[in-house]
């Protein structure tokens, strides 16, 4: 019986990955969980799977929870720390949205736990710092974003040096049929309407943006370290292949199915075994037909441009690409700023930002909190 703890338990992929635990409870136990505020989603949760601890943002939330739970309730940073090292639980599912689950990440892996990783940001952030930190603690990241599970897959008894490249692929969001000119005036609304997958509202946007698209080149370089040179991406509006490996021979290895995020959750979990998921939808092909592919232009996605251009300049602009676009995205969610302001809010962002080498963990915190402000609050 695996013991879990489940970072971000009340969101997209948390609530999936209860729908897994569900499934098979001989196999999986809810050890610890931890959300944000959402107590009226949390708490029914809480009192189906009994977990031992519960980890929230803040004090508040904690006073107002503590009323109708008799579990410890722990707080913050330090709450998804503190439940991420403890002896009896064997997997961390970091499903939190954003670098805020950076430091549990890197606590986990020392505390040698097998990570299960759908929170990109982190590896963004930081990716320097996480990778080295598991390799140093022989530490698996086992990917739970839909490209990085099809591409670990593909990469099954494979070696590294016959990697010939990464193809990403992307579904182009929710205005991919739009121009430039079109995207003037596009609503949160518009923006929330994902033609194939059902997601939290910031990674919406970024696949809207394609900014979601940058942080996953970016969180492959790191999860498979594989140059940019090698990683492609491709549009591939139906969101069946998730992605492919292709290998010095020409043969492309790629990994199919409904997009249906309890595929690679389950297989983080049971990895490197696979157990049944019968709720998925079955991949019916002959019903699909045809399967569209195009060249990606990153003059019409300008985010994918700057997500390319921080990881090959490396060091911390990577870390302020994921600081200004999470802070970025939050003001276009509070109907702050235009959807295109987002992007001219990162840009400017990279522009102002002096490149730091290598920077540890307290450098990269600073660098993503005045990035933040700078974003809020200076542009
Ligand atoms: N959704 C998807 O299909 C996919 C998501 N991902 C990645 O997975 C991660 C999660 O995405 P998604 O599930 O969509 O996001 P959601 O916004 O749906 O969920 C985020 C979760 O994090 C919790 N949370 C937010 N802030 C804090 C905090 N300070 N402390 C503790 N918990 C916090 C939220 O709690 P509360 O509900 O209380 O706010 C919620 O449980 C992201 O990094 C995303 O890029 C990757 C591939 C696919
Ligand atoms: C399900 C998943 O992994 C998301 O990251 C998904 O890939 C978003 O779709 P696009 O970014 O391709 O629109
Ligand atoms: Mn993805």
């Amino acid at each position: 019986m695996k013991q879990i703890a489940l970072l971000g338990a009340t969101g997209s992929i948390g609530i999936q990955t209860l729908d897994v635990i569900r499934l098979h409870p001989e196999e999986f136990n809810l050890y610890a969980m931890a959300f944000g505020r959402n107590v009226d989603k949390a708490l029914p949760l809480i009192r189906e799977f009994q977990p031992r601890l519960v980890v929230v943002q803040d004090e508040e939330t904690k006073d107002q929870l503590a009323k109708h739970i008799d579990q410890p309730i722990l707080i913050g940073a330090d709450g998804l720390i503190e439940v991420s090292v403890v002896d009896d639980v064997d997997v961390v599912v970091n499903a939190v949205m954003g670098s805020i689950g950076l430091p549990a990440t890197l606590k986990a892996i020392q505390a040698r736990k097998v990570i299960a990783i759908a929170n990109k940001e982190t590896l963004v952030t930081a990716g320097h710092l996480v990778m080295s930190e598991a390799k140093k603690y022989g530490v698996d990241l086992l990917p739970v974003d839909s490209e990085h599970s099809a591409i670990y897959q593909s990469l099954n008894g494979e070696s590294k040096q016959d990697i010939h490249k990464l193809i990403i692929t992307a579904s182009g969001g929710s205005f991919r049929d739009k121009s430039r000119e079109e995207l003037v005036g596009v609503t949160v609304e518009d923006a929330l309407n994902h033609p194939n997958w059902s997601m939290g509202a910031k990674i919406t946007i970024d696949s809207a943006s394609m900014m979601n698209k940058g942080l996953e080149v970016i969180e492959a370089h790191w999860l498979f370290d594989v140059p940019y040179d090698q990683i492609h991406v491709i549009l591939h509006k139906e969101s069946v292949i998730h992605s492919m490996v292709e290998f010095v021979d020409r043969s492309v290895m790629a990994q199919l199915g409904t997009p249906d995020m309890k595929v690679p959750i389950q297989y983080a979990l049971t990895y490197p075994n696979r157990l049944d998921l019968p709720m998925t939808k079955q991949l019916e092909l002959e019903e699909i037909a045809t399967l569209h592919f195009d060249k990606m232009d990153t003059v019409r996605f300008p985010c994918l441009r700057m997500a390319y251009e921080a990881g090959r300049a490396g060091g911390s602009m990577t870390t302020v690409l994921n600081a200004a676009n999470e802070e970025a995205v939050q003001l276009f969610l509070e109907g702050k700023i235009s959807f295109l302001e987002i992007e001219s809010k990162i840009e400017r962002a990279l522009e102002q930002h002096q490149r730091i080498h290598n920077p540890d963990l307290s450098t990269i915190l600073s660098i993503d909190k005045e990035t933040r402000e700078r974003v809020r609050f200076h542009s």
